[in-house]
């Protein structure tokens, strides 16, 4: 017998339906009646589940469904116009309709593919994310942000289309490489910083154990990030507002993503950025010192990077222009006012942006 899963309830916003993030273990069968009457299913998958994917798909044929399954490359290497084109092109040469279902499996890159190509599909058809990162249970497959990147940045291209139903299966987590559990972990922290700090505790308290998926807080502290996105997406699904202090972190992080060619994880960026943030909101005089030095303590202490070239900042600066947040020629980052007190800073000093990247620079 396993436990019952846990149920964190996403409420629909701007018109969207109401969805369930469930946690816990053995959770496939719940898939079924998500699918619900659809005839047909695309399983999209990673290259590194290509087990995992022909399983489902063949679960799913067993069901009745006519179930194919769509094997996309690992990684960033999804997210782009021409893995998405495959993708329709498989949709398209399956006869798929608006009343069928796509379901994602793998970490986010994976996730935030299928949910971009379930929302550009015939103009959007229903899909279930079932998230097989960290950083994909906690934050990608939550929230309805979907996308993909273009040669100038990250997810440029991309439509908020939320999923019908978020499957995290923990016995997933068992056959991640170490790098990137870690790396969800950045999302995880993110969460403690801007909402949460419980989190910082119990990561504190044993960081060793929070790098491993036996660690005796994994669920608690996945289900705590969890419930910190599905609090703000629930009542911001588009970012007009609150859903903003979800990005802390994310300006320079993505900078740093694409300057590194997508080969660095997006967790190790993020945690990078959230120093640079933390030292940004110091700077200027509304983060406390303490907290701001808690940020490299913790995210060392699991072994996340927190420090970044200090010879590439021109070009970082560069594209952080394009960053979404960025109103004109205003770029704008999430920094704290103390913690759990995240707050927009419009149009920061050159001079202060420059201060906060020395302190993060290598
Ligand atoms: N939509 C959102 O709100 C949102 C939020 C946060 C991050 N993201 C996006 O998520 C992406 C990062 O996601 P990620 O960190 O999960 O990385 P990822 O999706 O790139 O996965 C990392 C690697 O692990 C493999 N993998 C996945 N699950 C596995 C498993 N259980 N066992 C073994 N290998 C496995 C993948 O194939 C890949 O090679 C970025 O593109 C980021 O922009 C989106
Ligand atoms: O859900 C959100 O909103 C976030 O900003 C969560 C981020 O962790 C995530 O990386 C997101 O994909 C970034 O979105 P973007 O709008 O900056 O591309
Ligand atoms: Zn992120």
């Amino acid at each position: 017998m396993t436990d019952a899963p846990t149920r964190i309830q996403v409420a629909g916003s701007a018109g969207t339906a109401p969805y369930e993030v469930l946690v816990g273990q053995q959770l496939l069968g719940e898939l079924p009646a998500l699918v619900g009457p659809a005839k047909r299913v695309a399983v999209l998958h990673p290259e590194a589940l290509a087990a995992t994917g022909e399983a489902l798909r063949e679960d799913l044929a067993a069901q009745g469904y006519e179930a194919i399954a769509i094997q996309v490359p690992n990684a960033e290497e999804a997210k782009t116009a021409e893995v998405a084109a495959y993708c329709w092109k498989a949709l398209g040469q399956s006869n798929f309709t608006r009343t069928d279902v796509i379901v994602g499996v793998g970490g986010g890159a994976t996730t935030d593919l299928a949910g971009f190509v379930a929302a550009t599909w015939l103009r959007g058809v229903r899909w279930i994310a079932v998230p097989t990162t960290v950083l994909g249970m906690v934050d990608a497959a939550v929230g309805g942000k979907t996308g993909i990147n273009t040669a100038e940045g990250k997810n440029l291209v991309g439509s908020f289309h939320p999923p019908a139903g978020v499957l995290c299966d923990l016995a997933a987590l068992e056959s991640l490489p170490v790098h990137d559990y870690v790396s969800g972990l950045a999302e995880i922290i993110k969460a403690g910083f801007i909402a949460d700090p419980a989190i910082l505790d119990l990561i504190e308290a044993d960081p060793e154990a929070a790098r491993t998926p036996q660690g005796p807080h994994t669920a608690e502290l996945i289900e705590r990030a969890i419930r910190v996105k599905a609090e703000v997406v629930s009542g911001d699904l588009k970012e007009a507002g609150r859903r903003e202090i979800l990005n802390y972190g994310h300006t320079l992080a993505h900078a740093i993503e694409k300057n590194e060619r997508y080969e660095w994880r997006h967790g190790a960026a993020v945690a990078v950025g959230m120093v640079f943030a933390a030292e940004l909101g110091r700077i200027a005089g509304r983060l406390d010192d303490a907290t701001a030095d808690r940020h490299r303590m913790v995210l060392q202490a699991v072994g996340l990077p927190v420090t970044y070239r200090g010879d590439q900042w021109p070009k970082l600066l560069d594209t952080m222009k394009v960053d979404k947040k960025t109103r004109g020629d205003r770029l704008r980052f999430i920094v704290l006012d103390g913690l759990a007190k995240p707050a927009v800073m419009e149009a920061p000093d050159p001079a202060m942006l420059l201060a906060a990247h020395a302190e993060i620079a290598a």
